[in-house]
C-alpha cells in the first residue's frame, strides 16, 4: 500500500490554529482529510501551483494507434475481467478486433478527436480558474488517459519535471472527464493512477527516493463525479435546445429526447455499479432544466461481445419507434464530454442512417456534444473552484465499494485516495 505519511502530514496541518481559521470549520467537521497547501508553500498565503489533471480513457488519434489503443483495453481487468487469461486472451481478442475498429476511426476522419477536445477543455478551464480562484493559481492543465496517449505514465512524469513532488510537494487534482462515476472507468483510470503513484513516489517501491523526497510527495485529491453538476446540465440542456429549434415549431414538443449512454455488462450491473443511477440522475436533471416538455427516455449504446448488457438499446429504440410512428427524434449522448467514435460513427453514421432508411428523412437528429461549449467549460471551472477550496480529498461515495466487489485493487485505491479520512469518517466502509 502507498505511504501514508504525506496525508498524515496533511491532517495535523488541517488542524492546526493556523489552518482552521483559512478553512471551513464545517468542511473539516465533515472530512478529516482536509487538503492544505503544498509541503513547500505553506509558510506563506499562496496555494498554488496546482496541476488540474483530466483523466479519461483516451482514443487513438490516428488509425495506426488502434492496435495499441485495444491492446491496452483488452488487458485492463477492471474494464474486462478476462480472469487469469488475460494476458493471452486480451492481445487475441485486441488483435482480431483491430481492422474493424481501424475502419471506423478511418469513417471518422481518421482519429478520436477526444485527446484535441480534452486539451482545449482543460486549458480552456484553467485560464478561468486563474481569474476566478487566484489563491490557488497558477492552475497548470494535464491530461491523463487509460489506453492512448497521453497515458497516465507519460501524465506523472510530465508533473515530476514540472516541479511537483520529489521534496517539493504540490497538489494535484485528478479530475474525471467521465461525469458519472463506473468502477470501469473512473474506477479504472483512479487505479491506474494509484499504481503510478505508488511506483513514482513511493520509497518502499522506488528505491532510488529519499525519505525526504517521499515526504514532499504529490498532495492528491479527487474530483470523482459530478452527473448534476449546474454547468453540465446547463451545457447539455443548451445544445438540446439547439436541437430542438432546428424542428418546426408546431412539432417541436413532441420530438422524443432519446438520451443514449455506453453501456455496462449486466454482471458490472449486478455488481452494484453506481453509473447507470448517475446517468439517470443527469437525465431527470436536464429534463426538469428543460420543464420536461417533451417525453424522453434513457437508452444505452455500443455492447460489445456476446454477454448480457443493459438495455434498452439505442440501436433497437430508433427503429422500433421509428415503426411506430414516432420519426422525429433527438438522440443525446449523456455520458461522454466530447464527440468520439461513439457519436460520430455508432450514432452519426450507423442509427442515423438506418432511420433515413426506414423513412425517417432527416428527422432523426444528434444534440451536439459539450466539445468547446463555453457554458460547459465554465461549469468545470465553477466546480473545480468548488473543489479547491472545499477541503474535500474525494466524494463521500468514494468510501464505499460496490456491493459485489472483490477486487483488492478497489480496497487499496481507496485507502489511498480516503486516507487518513477514512478512519475518522464512520460512514466508510471499504
Ligand atoms: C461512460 C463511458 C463509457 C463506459 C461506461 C464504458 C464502459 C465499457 N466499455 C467497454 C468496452 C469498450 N469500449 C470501447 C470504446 C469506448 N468506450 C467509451 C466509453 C465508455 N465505455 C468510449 C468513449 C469509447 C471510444 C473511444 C474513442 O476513441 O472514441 C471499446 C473499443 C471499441 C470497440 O472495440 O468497440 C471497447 C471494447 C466495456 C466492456 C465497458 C464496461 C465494462
Ligand atoms: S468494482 Fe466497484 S468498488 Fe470495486
Ligand atoms: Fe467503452
Amino acid at each position: 500500500m502507498a505511504s501514508k505519511q504525506p496525508l498524515r502530514t496533511l491532517v495535523k496541518q488541517a488542524t492546526s490554529a493556523q489552518c482552521i481559521q483559512t478553512q471551513s470549520k464545517t468542511a473539516l467537521a465533515r472530512s478529516m482529510a482536509t487538503v492544505v497547501p503544498p509541503v513547500t508553500q505553506n509558510s506563506t498565503s499562496k496555494k498554488g501551483p496546482t496541476a488540474m489533471v483530466f483523466m479519461n480513457m483516451g482514443g487513438p488519434a490516428t488509425t495506426d494507434e488502434v492496435g495499441g489503443f485495444l491492446s491496452r483495453l483488452f488487458a485492463d481487468g477492471d474494464l474486462i475481467p478476462l480472469g487469469p487469461l488475460q494476458g493471452v486472451l486480451g492481445p487475441l481478442i485486441s488483435m482480431r478486433r483491430t481492422p474493424k475498429i481501424q475502419k471506423q476511426y478511418a469513417g471518422i476522419g481518421g482519429g478520436s478527436p477526444i485527446r484535441k477536445w480534452s486539451e482545449y477543455q482543460a486549458a480552456e478551464m484553467c485560464k478561468i480558474l486563474d481569474k476566478i480562484n487566484p489563491e490557488t493559481a497558477p492552475h497548470k492543465p494535464y491530461v491523463a488517459f487509460r489506453y492512448a496517449n497521453p497515458l497516465t505514465e507519460e501524465m506523472y512524469n510530465k508533473l515530476l519535471e514540472d516541479g511537483f513532488g520529489k521534496g517539493r510537494g504540490g497538489r494535484a487534482v485528478a479530475f474525471t472527464q467521465y461525469p458519472q462515476y463506473s468502477c470501469s472507468t473512473t474506477g479504472s483510470s483512479l487505479n491506474e493512477l494509484w499504481k503510478w503513484r505508488t511506483r513514482l513516489e513511493t520509497p518502499q517501491r522506488n528505491p532510488e527516493m529519499t525519505p525526504e523526497e517521499a515526504n514532499g510527495a504529490i498532495e492528491w485529491s479527487v474530483i470523482d463525479r459530478w452527473p448534476t453538476h449546474a454547468g453540465l446540465i446547463d451545457a447539455f440542456a443548451e445544445n438540446i435546445n439547439k436541437a430542438l429549434d432546428t424542428y418546426p415549431p408546431e412539432i417541436r414538443d413532441s420530438v422524443v429526447l432519446l438520451y443514449s449512454a455506453h453501456s455496462l455488462p449486466m454482471s458490472v450491473v449486478n455488481r452494484g455499479d453506481p453509473y447507470p443511477a448517475e446517468v439517470a440522475a443527469t437525465v431527470w436533471a436536464v429534463q426538469q432544466k428543460l420543464g420536461h416538455r417533451n417525453p424522453y427516455r434513457l437508452v444505452w449504446q455500443s455492447q460489445v461481445g456476446p454477454s448480457a448488457w443493459l438495455g434498452a438499446q439505442t440501436a433497437d429504440t430508433v427503429p422500433n419507434l421509428i415503426k411506430k410512428g414516432q420519426k422525429d427524434i433527438v438522440l443525446i449522448p449523456i455520458a461522454f464530454t466530447s464527440d468520439h467514435i461513439e457519436t460520430l460513427f455508432e450514432i452519426d453514421q450507423e442509427v442515423i442512417h438506418e432511420a433515413n432508411e426506414l423513412g425517417a428523412e432527416g428527422r432523426v437528429r444528434r444534440a451536439e456534444s459539450l466539445n468547446g461549449s463555453t457554458t460547459f467549460i465554465q461549469g468545470l471551472a465553477d466546480l473545480a473552484k468548488a473543489h479547491l477550496n472545499s477541503g474535500e480529498i474525494c466524494s463521500k461515495q468514494m468510501g464505499l465499494r460496490c456491493p459485489g466487489c472483490k477486487s483488492e485493487k478497489c480496497l487499496e485505491q481507496k485507502r489511498f485516495f480516503m486516507g487518513e479520512g477514512k478512519q475518522a469518517n464512520e460512514a466508510v466502509t471499504l
